[in-house]
């Protein structure tokens, strides 16, 4: 069906325009004034009053229905993607774990079957690489020009579990290079970290404010530096996630000024929160480990900032939800076990309109360039994703900039009993949005079907 949206206020990382919008099969096909003539018969007319119409938000970091922690995330491809869904994200790329001694592609395969069926906005994979031998470096060709999985993670921390060395990363970076895709770290110095985990505990330290205490910032500052040179050393192309801190701000905006392939990535979390919120009593702390955790209050200027000069480009929500009771718990007698993460993924878009835009710390258009289009860039799905423009699929976002809402986990999607921005209000909401041209949210009321997000065959890096 076509369907023609009047009255609404265009905005794009470059433009902000009235203008009306066609959308025949999917796709963008007009935007501009008096389109009604351009209609074919039987075109629905939706009226705007005055929204803005903003393009589906494209999250580049999520979890969903991963074990990790000694259990698995609260929300799967279902629940995740339809509370996106409501947020007014349309398009997610989700990490892919994988195994040692199995092949990546029955790992690939796992994660398809996590999706298919379930999705109800489209979605792609990142693909962890936990080591590298020759049946890695056989497969990854194929992996990027048949599979369309064009970046790769490498975890820098967690060791025993995901962490891979320096090796690990710099044959990933290489064999990027290669092949055309982007290595994603997480950047924080795994071995050390472990060695100030155990003092810990040994001092009989088990509460959850030791989980960011052990974690300082000066750790991620390092790896981040050490992922940066090993990145020039390959000239390669790397994109750092869940930035936090001034000292991973500075190693990424050296790298840039020195002219290397680097991005970096923030989350709403370390924007908003801080290391205060896992001092709460009753284990509530718990609700607010992330890895790298959440920082000294001054860090969040420094992130805003470098998000508005562009020392930062992009803002993942880094969905991993795990429940306060039954999940979280794990770690009531030892905050090494509290599982890390949690639920983003829905209010990722309005906490970024609400607390950049409407403070006054992004633009408009900045707002869409992190919230959609740099990352649908970097990630091979632009212009397909991440922008309003003939030809684009018609993902959009009706967005309301005057609602006024409270963030409680008594109202969200998300498949989970708390919300870390539990009582916050925040203004602007999305009332309506369409993906592929059509409504998956109606005036607030989910009316997509599982199952009809499709998996994004990305292209490779550089080519968006
Ligand atoms: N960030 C976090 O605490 N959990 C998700 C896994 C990761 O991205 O490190
Ligand atoms: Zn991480
Ligand atoms: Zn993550």
């Amino acid at each position: 069906m076509a369907r023609l949206i009047t009255n609404g206020i265009v905005v794009t990382a470059a433009d902000t325009m009235r203008a009306d919008v066609l959308i025949e099969n999917g796709i963008v096909t007009a935007i501009g004034s008096s389109l009604a003539q351009l209609a074919p018969q039987n075109t629905e007319v939706i009226d705007a009053g005055g929204c803005y119409l903003f393009p589906g938000g494209v999250d580049p970091h999520t979890h969903l229905d991963m074990p990790f922690g000694g259990t698995v995330t609260a929300d799967d491809f279902e629940t995740g993607t339809m509370a996106a869904a409501f947020g007014g994200t349309t398009t997610i790329v989700d990490f892919c774990l994988t195994e040692k001694g199995k092949p990546l592609s029955s790992s690939i395969d796992t994660w398809h079957r996590k999706a298919e069926g379930k999705a109800v906005v489209d979605y792609g994979f990142h693909l962890m690489i936990s080591e590298i031998n020759d049946q890695v470096l056989t497969e990854l060709p194929d992996i990027i020009k048949q599979e369309g999985i064009t970046s790769f993670k490498v975890f820098m921390a967690y060791k025993n579990v995901l962490q891979a060395d320096d090796g690990i990363l710099y044959r990933t970076l290489q064999s990027a290079k290669q092949h055309g895709a982007l290595v994603m770290v997480h950047a924080e110095n795994g071995d050390v970290i472990d060695e100030l985990i155990k003092q810990a505990l040994a001092a009989g330290h088990t509460e959850p404010i030791y989980h960011a205490l052990t974690r300082p910032s000066i750790l991620e500052g390092e790896a981040t530096g050490r992922a940066v040179r090993l990145t020039a050393l390959a000239d390669s192309q790397l994109y750092v996630v869940h930035v936090t801190c001034e000292e991973a701000v500075q190693q990424i905006a050296q790298g840039r000024l020195e002219g290397y392939n680097i991005w970096g990535e923030t989350c709403p979390q370390y924007l908003l929160l801080d290391i205060t919120d896992l001092e709460k009593p009753d284990f509530e702390g718990a609700k607010y480990v992330w890895s790298p955790p959440l920082r000294a209050k001054e860090h969040q200027e420094v992130l805003w900032n470098a998000l508005k000069n562009g020392q930062l480009q992009t803002v993942g929500s880094d969905q991993c939800s795990f429940n306060f009771k039954g999940q979280k718990d794990l770690g009531a007698a030892d905050f090494s076990l509290i599982p890390n993460g949690g639920p983003i993924i829905e209010d990722r878009f309005s906490l970024l309109y609400s607390e950049g835009v409407g403070k006054g710390r992004l633009t408009l258009n900045q707002f869409v360039e992190v919230i959609a289009t740099r990352a649908a860039k970097l990630f091979g799905v632009f212009p397909q994703k991440g922008t309003i423009a003939v030809g684009s699929d018609a993902d959009i976002v009706i967005f309301d900039p005057s609602v006024e809402r409270i963030i409680s986990a008594q109202t969200h999607h998300m498949n989970v009993d708390y919300n870390p921005f539990e009582g916050l209000a925040v203004k602007g909401e999305p009332i309506s949005v369409l993906s592929r041209g059509e409504f998956i949210i109606r005036d607030r009321k989910f009316v997509g079907t599982k199952g009809s997000g499709r998996f994004l065959h990305r292209k490779t890096f550089g080519t968006s």
